[in-house]
């Protein structure tokens, strides 16, 4: 092979880096100036020129599709197929240690791994086994003191309670909840880098094994390692002959609230001997007026590492900045402009649509479907399919019709209270010997005393929380009926008691699938149905959509974070507003404004050729209408580096900034009204106009009235005037 091919597509100091001699070496650049392309030129060269066979390579990338897109471009370099090299995310390459060793690593030969959802489940089982109210000790803040106690390498033993009361009780949980794993040959997430950990710790011949074996360990995204990850490459490494090449970017450090620890990247410097730095400074990615945007706005973050990017493309377009009067004005254009990106002839695959928070999805999607643009949920499932949805879904099939039995199925013990599996299969069984629904087997038991006790005024209690969600709503609108449902069973209490991340997301949810239900327009094939029916089977039908196929052209909708080391030539950042991004609970905590803004640069520098950032004015969150101003991190933004796409008049509407100055107009096509307009009914009294559908005699417009809230109008019999 000529080497110089894994040279030429390299600048100066890529190539430095990719032809350094074998030491450890530090790669700190900035986004898209080729730091994941040095790693897979070093991993080639260390086999052409080194010598160094795939069998003696390590390599870590930070989530699975990198892993494999690394491995693919490696082997197209290469021209032939290397499986005996491991490359994987530290949790792949721990499973792979255990199961190689699982004897030594104290673990039985099929030991299984139990996934986040399976381990909040063993928690709450081992709650209840130690007579723990979840009220106290609420689960999800079990897993996460658990898991984070793993990602620092701690066991009970090794926790320092202090003699305080509520540290011991944690540790104790914690304990049991590792016992049982152990009993039954369980292995959770961050379990797996910890026992892999523990194993070289403990076997220092099968450490040494590994030693000499990887002679390479590269590590990309290495900003981002947790502690117990740091200490288990420093272990691997500290043999004579490894060497490790880590990549990363201080300023795209986003999982510091998971355990992430930037500063191994200066700790690296200290532990390792004799690291030699490489900065890369050209960027390859974006355009100009991307990279100057990304660069000022990061700039405002004290304590980095500090580089600079420059590129040799030209400027590019401005970053367009879209301020939508509300978050369907906004999903709306959106959409609007990735028809444009269609018919001029490019793929719907090379664009992305990047928010904050999933629950930002929902309407984002909903727009897309509107217009049949296929799209992909990276890292995370359509809003429909979320469990706390479906779960807020069961109750709203229970009160529309209580013979569904997957409904109460769901929902019988969500929230728990108190409905075993004994219960539950005697309900199934008077099911099947009446032919009836599981509702009316349940009013069965119940009457004839078939169920005792604690079962008794379980199943009563239940029996009693449907038919009174039931008469409670029935009249009441929609977004009420779903409310009352989502408060009134419990489902937000659950959620809210679990706190942490994870569950906040869940609660995002649960209010927007209020907010969706507010939002909801009846079909016309569908008039005949109650609203309710009518949503419920809007929902199933958008659930029962399949995610576009895998080799179909579609839209990529993800989280930044989930959009960490990718790119694509368009995108868009949704929601970038104060008290959305930054989120509201930034302030809260120390650093968190800072991680914020280098998620914002992860974002914009994602973007190859054209970026939009799009914002909405108001935006209804936690079922309350919501003014916002454009995100700070937009203020941020040298003016030069932008346009405003479209300026409105925002009447009557506290809104001040600086992309609100102007006036002209987005009437809806041939309707004479606008977004923001204040309007006059006959019966309703003034009220301003949110949203729009259809066109011509079909045109429907959302009108807040002053007095009598939301309403649908059909313009055409409404009689609307100006106010
Ligand atoms: N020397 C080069 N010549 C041409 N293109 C390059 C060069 N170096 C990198 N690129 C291209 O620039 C883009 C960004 O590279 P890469 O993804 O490796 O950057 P990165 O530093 O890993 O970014 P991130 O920080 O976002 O992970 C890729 O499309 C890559 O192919
Ligand atoms: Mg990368």
């Amino acid at each position: 092979m000529d080497v110089s091919r894994l040279l030429d597509e390299l600048n100066d100091k890529q190539r430095e880096a990719v032809a350094a001699p074998l030491s450890n070496a530090l790669v700190l650049a900035g986004a898209g100036s080729g730091k994941t392309r040095v790693l897979v030129h070093r991993i080639a060269w260390l086999m052409e020129v080194e010598n160094i066979t795939p069998f003696s390579i390590l390599a870590v990338t930070f989530t699975n599709k990198a892993a494999r897109e690394m491995r693919g471009r490696i082997e197209s370099l290469m021209g032939r197929s290397l499986h005996n090299m491991w490359i994987g995310t530290f949790h792949g390459l721990a499973h792979r240690l255990l199961r190689a060793h699982h004897a030594e690593a104290g673990l039985p030969e099929n030991f299984q791994i139990l996934d986040s959802d399976d381990q909040y489940r063993l928690i709450k089982r081992i709650l209840k086994a130690m007579n723990l109210d979840e009220k106290h000790w609420a689960p999800r803040q079990v897993q996460w003191y658990i898991n984070g106690n793993k990602d620092e390498g701690l066991r009970p033993q090794h926790i320092e309670t202090h003699g305080d009361h509520i540290q011991k009780k944690m540790r104790e949980i914690y304990a049991a909840y590792q016992d049982a794993c152990d009993r039954s040959g369980l292995v959770d997430f961050a379990e797996l880098l910890l026992r892999a950990h523990e194993l070289w710790a403990k076997n220092p011949d099968v450490l040494a094994h590994y030693q000499r074996r990887f002679r390479a360990v590269l590590v990309d995204e290495f900003q981002d390692t947790n502690n117990i990850q740091y200490a288990w490459l420093r272990m691997l490494c500290s043999g004579d002959t490894n060497n490790i090449m880590i990549v990363g970017d201080d300023d795209q450090s986003i999982y510091g609230w998971r355990g992430a620890n930037v500063d191994n990247i200066q700790h690296f410097l200290k532990d390792f001997d004799n690291p030699t730095t490489v900065r890369l400074e050209q960027n390859y990615r974006s355009t100009g007026n991307i990279l100057k945007a990304a660069n000022t706005v990061i700039d405002n973050n004290t304590g980095r590492l500090g580089k600079e990017l420059w590129t040799e493309d030209g400027q590019g377009e401005l970053i367009s900045v879209y301020a939508g009067f509300n978050e369907l004005d906004e999903a709306r254009f959106i959409v609007s402009k990735i028809k444009d990106w269609l018919h001029q002839g490019n793929a719907l695959k090379d664009t992305a649509i990047l928010y904050r928070n999933n629950a930002q999805s929902r309407v984002l999607e909903e727009a897309l479907l509107h217009e049949g643009i296929a799209y992909r949920i990276y890292g995370g499932l359509r809003f429909f399919e979320r469990q706390e949805i479906k779960d807020a879904l069961g109750y709203l099939r229970m009160i529309n019709h209580p013979h569904d039995d997957a409904a109460f199925e769901r929902v019988v013990n969500t929230p728990s209270r108190g409905i075993g599996e004994k219960t539950l299969s005697q309900v199934r069984e008077t099911a099947r010997a009446h032919n009836c629904s599981m509702w009316q087997a349940s009013q069965l038991l119940i009457n004839e005393k078939a169920l005792k006790g604690r079962a008794l005024n379980a199943m009563q209690s239940f029996a009693l929380l449907i038919s009174e969600l039931e008469q409670a709503t029935t009249e009441a609108p929609l977004e009420e009926q779903a409310d009352v449902a989502i408060r009134q069973s419990g489902l937000y209490a659950m959620y809210q008691a679990e706190r942490g991340e994870k569950a906040q997301a869940r609660l995002e949810n649960l209010e927007e699938l209020v907010t969706a239900c507010k939002q909801f327009i009846v079909p016309e094939e569908a008039e005949e149905m109650t609203p309710l029916s009518a949503f419920l089977a809007h929902a199933s039908l958008e659930a029962g959509e399949q995610q576009a196929d895998k080799d179909q052209d579609a839209v990529q909708m993800m989280t930044i974070h989930t959009a960490k080391g990718l790119e694509f030539p368009l995108v868009f950042m949704a929601g970038v507003e104060e008290g959305m991004f930054p989120s509201q609970m930034t302030n809260d905590e120390p650093g968190r404004m800072e991680e914020e803004r280098r998620l914002c640069y992860v974002g914009m520098t994602r973007a190859m050729q054209k970026l939009y950032i799009t914002y909405a004015e108001s935006r209804r969150l936690y079922g309350q209408d919501k003014y916002h101003t454009a995100s700070r991190f937009i203020k941020e933004i040298p003016a030069d580096c932008v346009e405003e796409v479209r300026l409105r008049t925002t009447i009557s509407r506290p809104v001040h900034n600086r992309f609100s100055q102007a006036t002209s107009h987005a009437s809806f096509e041939d309707t004479g009204f606008q977004l923001g307009q204040r309007v006059v009914h006959r019966k309703f009294g003034e009220g301003i106009v949110l949203n729009y559908e259809g066109s011509g005699e079909h045109a429907r417009v959302q009108v807040n009235f002053d007095e009598f809230g939301t309403k649908w109008l059909v313009l055409a019999y409404a009689k609307l005037e100006q106010a």
